[in-house]
């Protein structure tokens, strides 16, 4: 490989993909300031419900990085992922509330359904610790590129929505998906060629998830 790590020469050899995802016009509506406020919040209701299922996955993630890790600060970053998932379901629960969207009464739709059980499968014992945390570090990474545009100075996002943007747009979170990709990078380079390529497949799926996800909240 040219030096760079194996997520990096993913991201290249799939960046029309990569680009579908963290490009997608519902997000750059956010960034133009034109989006539909009924798409907001279609995807803030659905998400929530997709965040309760990623609590499980990221605490599976945790179980194998416990079993297949060596490296002490694999649990550190995770950890810290977790906690701030505590976090995550409350401030949910506050913008529900301020854009009077009613999270016991939603029905998740297809797409959500679909990325969910998704998350189950990788949730299975014999999924790889490589494979899992490439899928992780790639649901992860999707939200920060795609909410950091919004916050651009070129960027004319409503005065509304920054606080969402500043969720998974901030440099904390940022500097958080580089350690994922550090994690993931160091994994696949001692995988074996059928890890390496269900760690590219599941990193291929979880872009094609996202991009659903989207297209389901603009409706
Ligand atoms: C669909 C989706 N993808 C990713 C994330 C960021 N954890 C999220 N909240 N929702």
């Amino acid at each position: 490989m040219d030096g760079k790590g194996t997520v990096a020469t993913w991201k290249d050899k799939h960046r029309r993909m990569y680009d579908q995802a963290t490009r997608h016009p519902f997000i750059m509506s956010i960034r133009d300031g034109a989006v539909d406020y009924s798409a907001f919040k279609r995807w803030l209701g659905q998400d929530y419900i997709f965040v309760r299922q990623f609590i499980p996955f990221t605490a599976s993630v945790i179980i194998k990085s416990c079993k297949h890790s060596d490296e002490e600060s694999d649990m550190q970053v995770l950890l810290s992922g977790i906690s701030s998932l505590n976090d995550e379901i409350s401030w949910f629960k506050t913008q529900a509330q301020n854009w009077d969207v009613h999270l016991h009464s939603l029905v998740p739709l297809q797409a959500n359904l679909n990325y969910c059980r998704y998350l189950e499968r990788l949730m299975e014992q014999e999924v790889d610790y490589s494979v899992a945390i490439t899928a992780f570090w790639a649901i992860e990474a999707v939200y920060q590129e795609s909410f950091a545009q919004c916050l651009e100075s070129s960027a004319r996002t409503p005065m509304e929505l920054i606080e969402t943007c500043q969720r998974w747009g901030n440099a904390g979170f940022g500097d958080y998906c580089v350690s994922l990709q550090r994690i993931a990078d160091r994994c696949l380079e001692n995988a074996s060629s059928d890890v390496l390529s269900k760690a590219e497949e599941a990193f291929i799926c979880v872009l094609q998830h996202e991009v659903n996800f989207w297209n389901m909240s603009s409706g």
